[in-house]
């Protein structure tokens, strides 16, 4: 049985909030994990989601409209700025929530959980804001400085991106990341149509259309599919967009054995094997014997009988594997998933950029790992849910300066949806979230001489 929250839904967001912020894990799963174990009740878990997302997204921009109104305070415990930025939320952003409500609850909650003297002071603080309003980003002379302020991302960050991108593809993409993604899934096309699935999804009340993009990807507007007979029939898998555009850079024929070198937990791997159609061999590795499991999981979901994973240091892949004994290799690399921060929003303040020079590394050493196991005029492709050069481009072009027995796969544009083509550049492809609300992508295409 579903049960109401037993703390409210503030105080709930509020102790959320306090264990992101101390690291104790990621916002996503946090989330969904709390969601799931105290069964909460569908109209809950709106609100503690919009509360909870929005307060992490918007952290920078609450820290500034509240810094004149701490000035000269002593330090002030790390739960009660969690309140006021929780609260200040719902003032500036919320208009369905009146500010004397939010307030009122704000100042219960310190009550509850402080002494008089907290309530006092937030309750002080906040209607101090209400009486003489916040103050205006105008007030940040930087251009670089203001934008990262008014949307929340650390100044480096957006420095990185404004010297790779340039100003206005960065505030697109910084905008952009404070917005909800849409959920999409992947048909599975060995088990039906994407227009039987539609009717199948609409049956059960799901609001579904296919993605103008891609055939087989279909967009969800109301509903988590998550939750739908058709997941469970294994019709579906939930994926991104940009993700499903591996498996059309891949080239893939039947028969083919396929390496999926860090393939956890398989959305890429089910594909490439949907696109095999039964026939041939996915080999998916990944590093985490516990992951693997989500690949079984999947696999057998999905009825899919050509895919064999097992853990495995994808560094080593050379011990267990003959040189040139795949077809086509995916190389899904770790990365630092600055593409897909609106869906972990607590990434853009525990990012470093230090994370990126290591990620790198890694990248390079699993590239030049994998590589000696294609077959000649195979495909290698490289993909990352990054937008960032050093670990996209720069990796890539390393690589081919190492490896003179690999060129970049300029097919790559004819094999995928028409309507990413103009995004392609020769056999890279660099997807940023504002392109067609996916998430931000990257794909090369390499191909060993024959
Ligand atoms: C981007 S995720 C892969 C997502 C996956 N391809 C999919 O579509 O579901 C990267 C994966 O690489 C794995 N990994 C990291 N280092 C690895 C290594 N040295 N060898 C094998 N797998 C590794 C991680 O455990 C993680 O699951």
């Amino acid at each position: 049985m579903k049960k109401e929250i037993k703390k409210n839904v503030r105080e709930t967001a509020m102790d959320l909030l306090e264990m992101i912020e101390k690291n104790q894990s990621y916002s996503n799963l946090l989330l969904n994990n709390f969601i799931n174990k105290n069964k909460i009740d569908a109209k809950d878990i709106g609100l503690l989601t919009e509360l909870t997302y929005g307060t992490l997204q918007r952290k920078m921009s609450l820290d500034f409209f509240m810094a004149p109104f701490l000035k000269g305070k002593k330090k002030i415990e790390s739960w009660v700025i969690q309140l006021l930025r929780l609260t200040l939320y719902q003032m500036i952003y919320l208009d369905k929530i009146p500010d004397r409500a939010a307030i009122y609850e704000a100042v219960e909650i310190a009550k509850k959980r402080g002494h008089k003297g907290i309530s006092g002071m937030v309750n002080g603080i906040l209607r101090s804001i209400q009486r003489e309003g916040v103050p205006s980003f105008e007030e940040i002379a930087d251009p670089l400085e203001r934008l990262a302020t008014e949307t929340s991302h650390p100044v480096w960050l957006v420095q990185r991106w404004a010297d790779q991108l340039g100003f206005e593809k960065t505030k697109q993409m910084c905008e952009l990341n404070l917005t909800a993604p849409l959920q999409t899934a992947r048909v599975n096309l060995t088990k039906t149509t994407t227009e039987e699935c539609l009717g199948f999804l609409e049956e059960e009340g799901f609001q579904v259309e296919q993605s103008p993009v891609i055939k087989e990807a279909i967009k969800c507007y109301r509903g988590n599919l998550a939750n739908s007979k058709a997941f469970k029939a294994g019709l579906i898998t939930i994926q991104d967009e940009s993700s499903m555009l591996v498996a059309y850079a891949l080239n893939i024929a039947e028969n083919d054995k396929i390496l999926d070198a860090c393939a956890a937990p398989g959305g890429k791997s089910t594909h490439i094997a949907e696109k095999l159609a039964k026939t041939g061999q996915v080999i998916s590795l990944d590093l985490h014997e516990h992951k693997v499991k989500l690949i079984k999981e999947n696999a057998n979901r999905l009825a899919l009988t050509n895919i064999e994973a097992a853990a495995l240091d994808s560094r080593k892949v050379q011990e267990q594997f003959s040189k040139e004994s795949f077809d086509h290799i995916l190389l899904d690399a770790p990365c630092s998933g600055l593409g897909v921060m609106r869906r972990k929003p607590d990434m853009k303040y525990t990012k470093k950029e230090e994370d990126i020079n290591h990620l790198a590394n890694v990248q390079r050493n699993l590239l030049q790992a994998v590589a000696p196991l294609l077959k000649k005029g195979g495909n290698l492709v490289y993909s990352t849910c990054t937008v960032d050069m050093e670990e996209n481009q720069h990796v890539v072009s390393s690589f081919l300066k190492e490896n003179a027995d690999f060129e970049g796969d300029f097919l790559m544009k004819e094999r995928m949806p028409e309507a990413i083509r103009p995004l392609i550049t020769g056999f890279q492809l660099q997807i940023l979230p504002q392109d067609f609300g996916s998430d931000g992508f990257f794909i090369a295409c390499l191909r060993k001489k024959v």
